[in-house]
This record gives C-alpha cells, structure tokens and sequence, in this order.
C-alpha cells in the first residue's frame, strides 16, 4: 500500500465532512450564497499568498533540484491563481473587502508557514498536501454532481481540470518517494501533519460558510 494510500484512509473521516459540508453541498448545487462566495473567495486570496511562501520555502529545503523546481512551480501557480482571482472575481463581484484573515484562514496559512519552516522536509511536503489532493478530490466531487449551469464554473473547472491534476499527481508521488525512505517516527509526524491539514481545510470552508469573525 503506498503511504498517500494510508493517509488517505486516515483522513477519510475528515475529508467525508468536507464533501458533506453546506459550502461544497450549495457550491455543486450552485445554491452557495454570493455572500458566502465572496467571502471565501477573499480568504483564499490571503490563503494563496502565504500559500505561495510556504510551498516556495519547501523547495527550498528539497534534496535535489528536480523537487525544488517542481515547489517553485507549484508557489508560482499559486500566485497566478491568486493574481486570476483578483482579475476574474474580485473585479465580477466587486470585491473590497479588507477585514484581513479570519481564524480559520489565519490557522491554516500559519501552520503552513510554521510546517514549512520548522518541520522537516519530509513533514513539510505532508502538511503541504491535503491543499492539492482535498481541493483535487472535491473539485472532482463537485464537477461530476454539479447543477447545470452552476454559477460558480469556474471555480470547479479550475480545480477539476487537467493542470490541475498533474501538479497533486506530482506532490503525490514526491511525498511517497519521501516516506520510503523515512525512518517510522518521520512517518508518523508525517502522518499527523496531513491530519492536521486535512482539518485545517475542514476550518477554513466551515469559517468561509460561517463567515467567521473575530470573537474580540
Ligand atoms: C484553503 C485552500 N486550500 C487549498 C487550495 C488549493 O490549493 C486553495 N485554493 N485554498
Ligand atoms: C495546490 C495549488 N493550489 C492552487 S495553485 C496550486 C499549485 C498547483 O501547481
């Protein structure tokens, strides 16, 4: 069994929750609240932009050249999906929000940041993942059950579409040519990041759909 196997059956629990939860249920039935939309489409704008830093500052601690390339890449199309969010959504919507990062999306980008910085390599690609695989499986969920026509397309199209694809498929494979040569208690804390992710992806939808403030 490949190690991203194992993780994905021990995150499956919290990623049935995502699938499950009203933001993607209203997204694919394209019933989600503008409101809603626009407010996460605001946090993922700040989300990418650290987003970005902490797949950039991965690659910088990578064994070779061909996985720092490969995380440069990755941190460059993050940047250019945030750069196309602004362009497309922000400027459809007419979005001006400047109330800076909720919880949820202060939590997520944090621990990124942190993982990407203070963890190893190894636990720095397995924190990393969730972002690419969840986003890839629930994109794929949502474009195969959708309503037609659904208002949010482009959003689902993006994450259900073939570049896509071939950018989880490689921080797949890294992240299994990692475990393989890792030692059992690096596994386990790889095992324990991805969790953590994985449910820190959970926060940031639940936070979007709850349009989550400060408490103070
Ligand atoms: C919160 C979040 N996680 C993952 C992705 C896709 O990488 C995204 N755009 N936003
Ligand atoms: C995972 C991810 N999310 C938005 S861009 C990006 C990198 C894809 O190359």
């Amino acid at each position: 069994m490949k190690f991203t196997d194992q993780l994905w059956e021990e995150a499956l629990p919290v990623y049935t929750e995502i699938e499950n939860h009203p933001f993607n249920q209203e997204l694919k039935d394209g019933t989600l609240p503008v409101e809603k939309f626009q407010f996460y489409i605001y946090q993922d704008s700040l989300y990418l932009a650290d987003f970005a830093k902490a797949l950039a500052t991965a690659g910088t601690r990578a064994g070779n050249s061909s996985e720092l390339l490969e995380f440069l890449q990755f941190a460059q199309n993050a940047i250019l999906v945030e750069r196309a969010l602004h362009i497309g959504y922000f400027k459809e919507y007419d979005i001006d929000l400047k109330s800076g990062k909720a919880p949820g999306c202060f939590a997520y980008t944090n621990y990124l940041l942190a993982a990407s910085t203070f963890e190893s390599y190894e636990v720095a690609v397995a924190a990393l993942l969730p972002c690419f695989w969840i986003y890839k499986k629930v994109g794929d969920y949502i474009y195969e059950n959708q309503a037609k026509p659904n208002s949010y397309q482009n959003w689902i199209d993006a994450y259900a579409g073939e570049d896509f694809a071939k950018s989880v498929e490689n921080a797949l494979k890294i992240c299994n040519q990692l475990a393989q040569n890792a030692s059992e208690s690096t596994k386990l804390k790889m095992r324990e990041a991805y969790l953590t992710a994985s449910r820190l992806e959970y926060v940031f939808w639940d936070s979007a759909y709850r349009l989550e403030e400060w408490p103070v």
